[in-house]
């Protein structure tokens, strides 16, 4: 391009929720590093709009989200989301009051939770080297059904005979549409290797036609190596066999559990990043770190700030739709670059704090793409 043609800067429209305890540090920590990678490229810019939709202010006004909260939502490009979730608030009301609606009322039905050993960073495996290929996962997890279809019901309240029910729904249409993204997913990495987990030994409807649906779709992808597992002893495996397994695809539930042993099984919960992905791009996808709000370390200033990175990452890759891939991975060598020079949270045996682990990616990331540039 000649150089006194100018391109135009694209504008990228997020919602910003940072919800309750870590959620606003890392969620602060996120723009931060975001404002900075669209300084230092200069071909786009963020239009951040922050939602206020907190446990605080539950507590004061009754909801989390407002009626309208959702079709805001649908105004932009994509969401950023911190965490929700705190100790004076039931649990279920906080869940069921924000991220859940905003999950299944924007077709977010892939939630995409990779982790893998980042320089500089230790596995607490004994059995792992801690060479990047040691544990290099990215599990695909069900997001919109499942056992948080929630279905169920209370009746007899507060009497001995109370009766409560947890409905898990599986639907072919909610199965076989998860099955093709894992399969993509898997067929998109050096590998192209799916392990598909279930509980269909006990689980004896929903998890037999996950499996059922898993073998049709995967007759379409002859060059994907497969194997299947039962959930208890994929615990087993990804502490004693890490290096076996590639891309996993999961239930709700299975999956929210699964995700958090990866994490830690690469290190820390503090570092795995998730994508709630719409992939019709009808809705917009949010992105998020995988933990919740911590709130035995909220307010001190040392939550990693890794995760929400990586997830800020992810959600440059999908708003770019191919575009900004370069400016993703440059993120990523920038997290890693700061990793391996030791600047790391004490979850990851350092000694920075938030603030300062994200000086330095916001520092390295102008390197970075400087250079690739
Ligand atoms: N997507 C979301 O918004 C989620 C919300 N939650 C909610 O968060 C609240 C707390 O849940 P917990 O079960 O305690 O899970 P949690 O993920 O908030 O914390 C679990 C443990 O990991 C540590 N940890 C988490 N993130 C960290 C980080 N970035 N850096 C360093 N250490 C970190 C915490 O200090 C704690 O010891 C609950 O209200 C829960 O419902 C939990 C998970 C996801
Ligand atoms: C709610 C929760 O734990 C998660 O989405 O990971
Ligand atoms: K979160
Ligand atoms: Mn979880």
């Amino acid at each position: 391009m000649p150089s006194n043609v100018h391109s135009v800067e694209k504008l990228y429209k997020i919602a910003t929720i940072p919800g309750d305890g870590i959620g606003v540090d890392i969620t602060e920590a996120a723009i931060q590093l975001l404002e900075k990678v669209a300084e230092v490229d200069g071909t786009f810019k963020f239009q951040w709009e922050n939602f206020d939709w907190s446990s605080k202010n539950y507590k004061e006004r009754g909801y989390y989200m407002p009626p309208d909260g959702l079709e805001q939502l649908q105004k932009h490009d994509a969401i950023y989301f911190g965490a929700v979730g705190w100790p004076d608030v039931p649990d279920h009301i906080s869940l069921w009051g924000l991220i859940l609606p905003i999950r299944k009322y924007n077709n977010q039905y892939v939630n995409v939770r990779p982790t893998r050993i980042l320089e500089g960073t230790k596995s607490p495996l004994t059995q792992c080297a801690n060479k990047p290929e040691d544990l290099d996962w990215v599990i695909i997890r069900e997001n919109s059904e499942g056992e948080y279809a929630g279905q169920g019901g209370t009746t007899h309240e507060n009497s001995p005979h109370t009766i409560a029910t947890e409905l898990a729904i599986f639907t072919r249409v909610g199965i076989e549409r998860i099955m093709r993204f894992a399969f993509e997913t898997a067929r998109s990495r050096p590998r192209k290797k799916l392990t598909m987990v279930t509980k269909s030994n006990a689980q004896r409807h929903g998890m037999v036609l996950w499996d059922k649906v898993f073998h049709e779709v995967a007759k379409e992808y002859e060059d994907v190596e497969w194997d299947k597992m039962l959930v208890d002893a994929m615990t087993v495996r990804m502490v004693n066999n890490p290096q076996s397994m590639d891309t996993i695809v999961a239930t709700n539930l299975h999956a929210d559990i699964l995700s958090d042993l990866a994490a830690a099984l690469s290190g820390s919960i503090g570092i795995a990043p998730s994508s709630n992905l719409d992939p019709t791009r009808r809705y917009p996808s949010m992105f998020e770190p995988i933990h919740g709000s911590a709130p035995d370390i909220a307010g001190k200033g040392i939550a990693n700030p890794v995760g929400a990175f990586w997830s800020a990452a992810e959600m440059v890759r999908w708003i770019g739709k191919g575009e900004l891939d370069h400016v993703a991975d440059g993120l990523m060598t920038a997290i890693e670059n700061v990793t391996a020079a030791g600047i790391k949270t004490k979850d990851l045996a350092g000694s920075a704090n938030t603030k300062e682990v994200t000086e330095a990616v916001c520092k390295e990331v102008e390197k970075v793409l400087k250079k690739s540039s």
